[in-house]
């Protein structure tokens, strides 16, 4: 299959370039917004964005084709992940290819907010000369603050340590061992808000960055503090900078990233403070950044397009795991038994568990994927797959319950589903032999082998002479023609169950003389897809 992308963001030509070399068809077509942008958008299997475009979830539905969103840069605030996940469009980033631009801004905006120069360039560009008003500090021997200890917070600390600042951090999730291995002391956020004389935010914008610091709670900070951020808009509270300034707080703020970008007519008038310096959202805008994100997304897409890798990828946790050799198998038996598990369910079955035995049991959570997008696509008229089956089994209110065990008593592997619900069948177990020999080897206890493809009737039957006659009677009567038999029973003379696989989908009303039968009973006809190549 040929694949189309659209690129919508200002990203660097190589990301064309790297599609053209995979044969990925690529169109370039900025500041698309409204009706053009969803008229455009039809036709593209991926887009690439910066932050720019919004990816919202009107856009998401106009890509009546799209399967993934590429972000070339790190945050994904622009994009509706939980539409893109509902609608089955994968999403991802290149996490670390302007890591190192946007720790050198941050250090460049901390030298130039203690050393005035912004400020002492107006001036002098002005036809100005001011030795006195641009007074500066050294940050030498200072300490810094670093709010998440991420990838940009690590190089801005190991940068920052060359001019002998003194680095504190607050990361919750940040281990012992990276702060001791980088020479930072992890401290609470009202110490390091307390004792910083420099204070820089490498999170992202959460409910619990957002305002981290504002008037509410300016008493924590250190007198005179600098503050900077080239992380998101908001996580200094914008409107309250300029009283917190005024008023001896801070002494100067540094800001790459605002709240609404470009700003309002407010937020501007706001940045015009003489002790505010800012950039606009510049932090990885340099070529080196710039052309690793464009190579790197387009590289990531286009081997996600082919199903080849995933790297990047934001949501469907488990689809990286699809390109494992050793997954592959399992992954179309869960997907198959998913499928024949609903179809001999009861009606409005909300309650299954899910057993793994042998070595596929440590891919538990991908074949879960797996299972329930066979199991939902029965039910769902959207298209189901691994990235948002899980989304729609909850939309649904399954309840799921998930066992693991690595070793099978039987087979070297085995799925198991157990329906909760009272039906009339409970358990169903498969396996598959070599790579694509699928096979029910279990159901409710009666042990039958099974290929899992084609047209099959399967019912319980008293086990006595002249069962099976009964059935290929009334299916010859029609001129349908029997593939492949399997019949299980537990006891001699007590109770059989039978599956026959036929050579034609059948209607309602072909299956009505089977329903009639005599001491035939739980008659389910079964439709599953063929083996995929
Ligand atoms: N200005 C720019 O152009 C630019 C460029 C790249 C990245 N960014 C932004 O910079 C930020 C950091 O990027 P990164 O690549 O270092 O991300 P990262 O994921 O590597 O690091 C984020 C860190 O924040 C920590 N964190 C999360 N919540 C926290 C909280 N409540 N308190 C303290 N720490 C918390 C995480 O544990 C993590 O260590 C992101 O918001 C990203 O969007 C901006
Ligand atoms: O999150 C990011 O990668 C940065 O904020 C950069 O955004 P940009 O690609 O719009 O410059």
């Amino acid at each position: 299959m040929s694949f189309k992308v659209l690129i919508l963001d200002n990203v660097n030509e190589r990301c064309e370039e790297v599609f053209k070399e995979r044969g990925v068809e690529v169109v370039r077509n900025h500041d698309l917004s409204g009706q053009e942008l969803y008229d455009e958008i039809k036709s593209y299997h991926g887009i690439v964005v910066r932050s720019s475009t919004k990816v919202t979830e009107e856009v998401l539905e106009a890509g009546e084709n799209l399967k993934i969103v590429g972000r070339a840069g790190v945050g994904v605030d622009n994009i509706d992940i939980e539409a893109a996940t509902k609608r089955g469009i994968l999403v991802m980033n290149t996490p670390n290819g302007n890591t190192i631009s946007t720790a050198e801004h941050t250090c460049g905006m901390i030298l130039a907010l203690t050393h005035n120069i912004p400020q002492a360039v107006d001036k002098v560009k002005g036809g100005g000369w001011d030795r006195k008003k641009y007074m500066g500090n050294e940050v030498y021997n200072k300490t810094l603050g670093i709010v998440g200890l991420g990838k940009i917070g690590s190089e801005v600390t190991q940068r920052m340590q060359h001019f002998n600042m003194n680095i504190k951090a607050y990361d919750p999730f940040a281990s012992v061992e990276q702060a001791e291995r980088l020479g930072v002391e992890l401290v609470e956020l009202d110490e390091l808000l307390g004792t910083s004389d420099f204070l820089t935010v490498h999170t992202p914008l959460t409910e619990k960055t957002k305002g981290m610091v504002s008037m509410e709670n300016a008493d924590k900070l250190k007198k005179g503090i600098f503050l900077i951020n080239c992380a998101r808009g908001g996580i200094y509270k914008e409107e309250d900078l300029p009283a917190l300034i005024d008023e001896g707080y801070v002494a100067g703020v540094a800001l790459d990233v605002y709240t609404t970008e470009p700003p309002t007519d407010e937020l501007y008038e706001i940045l015009q403070h003489p002790k505010i310096i800012t950039t606009p959202h510049l932090g990885a805008s340099t070529d080196e950044a710039q052309e690793k994100v464009a190579e790197q997304i387009a590289a990531q897409m286009a081997d996600a397009l082919e199903k080849k890798d995933f790297e990047g990828s934001l949501n469907g946790k488990s689809i990286s795991l699809t390109t494992n050799k050793e997954v592959q198998p399992y992954l179309e038996l869960a997907q198959k038994l998913g499928s024949i598990a609903i179809q001999l369910a009861p009606e409005h079955a909300n309650e299954f568990s899910f057993e793994y035995s042998g070595a596929c049991a440590k891919f538990s959570d991908v074949l879960t994927d797996s299972i329930l997008k066979g199991l939902l696509s029965h039910h769902v008229s959207e298209a189901v797959n691994l990235i948002n089956a899980r989304h729609y089994a909850e939309e649904r209110g399954l309840n799921i319950r998930e066992t693991t065990a690595s070793q099978s008593e039987t087979f070297n592997d085995l799925i198991t589903i157990r329906l909760k619900e009272d039906g009339e069948y409970q358990k169903i177990s498969a396996t598959v032999f070599g790579e694509k020999d699928y096979r029910i080897v279990e159901i409710d206890g009666f042990g039958i082998e099974l290929g899992l493809e084609g047209d099959i009737l399967m019912y319980k039957n008293v086990d006595k002479p002249g069962m099976l006659a009964k059935v290929s009677y009334a299916l010859a009567k029609q001129e349908i023609n029997i593939a492949s038999l399997s019949l299980g029973r537990t006891m001699k003379g007590t109770n059989a169950i039978t599956a026959v696989s036929v050579d034609k989908k059948m209607t309602e009303e072909e299956l009505q003389p089977l329903y009639d039968l005599e001491d035939i009973h739980a008659l389910q006809y079964i439709s599953l897809p063929s083996n995929q190549d």
